[in-house]
């Protein structure tokens, strides 16, 4: 099961007392590369491009799942294979709560509902918000509603696929050390409301790129490292730090592809996912 990474652009932190009602309103787009969930006869391990690790949101969806199709069926290992890493900013542990919420209930037979099991794993896990949400929609999506059920305004352009999206991880940031904080809370969520608003009322590409960029300059998420470097981008559609990684996210047209690749030191170069 492939499910597209994804970049949020801005977001707003909405808690409630439900976890299905929790998550995030804000923006992003989905990318024609994510990560690939399998499931093999094992013991109940998480491997990750090969590499065993603890990841709480896909443990807690393997918890539901033993506790729908029995204990004594759920002899499985879990392999995940992703084109990002976890950490980034990329939607990684949404693609693979997601991915395994899915994988789980298709091949039991469940009738489950993959979208709610994988978002409350991401909420209790403090890995997500929104991601799961927007992947399991995909394209360019303005999401106006915490939570499930999702009410997300797809951005639908007709010149999509002369875009190309750039990204270069730099390093990583743990989700949960922001979306815990309450003064990371306040920063984020005072100037959220705002742009959502605005982009509502101007639903366009550059003007998504240009309230992330002012969204993450503003609230001090962006590093000086990342600031510089889309300073240098200005040449493009725009760009900005993709929330919440350490990772730079660049729109461009394939005439300023090289120029972009030949800024960033390691590109990985996408296209959006409808
Ligand atoms: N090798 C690893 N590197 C980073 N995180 C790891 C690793 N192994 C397990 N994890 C877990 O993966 C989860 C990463 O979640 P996080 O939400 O920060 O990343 P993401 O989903 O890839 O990015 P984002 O949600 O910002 O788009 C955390 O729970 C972390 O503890
Ligand atoms: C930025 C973020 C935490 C909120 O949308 C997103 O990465 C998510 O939902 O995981």
């Amino acid at each position: 099961m492939y499910i597209p990474a994804h970049i949020t652009g801005f977001f707003k932190i909405v808690r409630k007392n439900e976890n299905l009602k929790t998550g995030s309103t804000g923006a992003g787009f989905s990318l024609d590369k994510g990560t690939k969930t399998e499931i093999k006869e094992g013991k109940g391990r998480i491997y990750f491009n090969g590499e065993e690790i603890d990841l709480c949101p896909a443990k807690d969806v393997l918890h539901h799942f033993k506790n729908v199709v029995g204990e004594e069926k759920f002899n499985i290992d879990v392999h995940y294979t992703s084109d990002f890493p976890l950490g980034c900013g990329m939607g990684t542990s949404g693609g693979c709560s997601l991915g395994l919420a899915h994988v789980l209930n298709d091949t039991f037979n469940c009738n489950e509902k993959p979208l709610e099991i994988a978002h409350i794993a991401e909420v209790k896990c403090n890995t997500g918000l929104g991601d799961v949400v927007a992947q399991e929609y995909g394209g360019i999506g303005i999401n106006t509603t915490p939570g499930l059920p999702a009410n997300i305004k797809k951005l639908k352009l007709d010149n999509i696929n002369d875009y190309y999206v750039v990204v270069d991880i730099i390093g990583n940031k743990n989700t949960d050390t922001i979306i815990n904080n309450p003064k990371w809370i306040e920063t984020i969520n005072i100037t959220a409301d705002a742009k959502l608003e605005k982009l509502l009322k101007k639903p366009t590409l550059d003007y998504l790129m240009e309230l992330s960029y002012d969204f993450a300059k503003n609230t001090g998420l962006a590093t000086d490292e990342i600031i510089e470097i889309c300073e240098d981008l200005k040449f493009t559609l725009g760009a900005s730090q993709a929330m919440l990684g350490n990772t730079i996210f660049c729109i461009c047209t394939e005439k300023e592809l090289k120029d972009v690749e030949s800024i960033l030191k390691n590109p990985v170069t996408c296209k959006i996912y409808e």
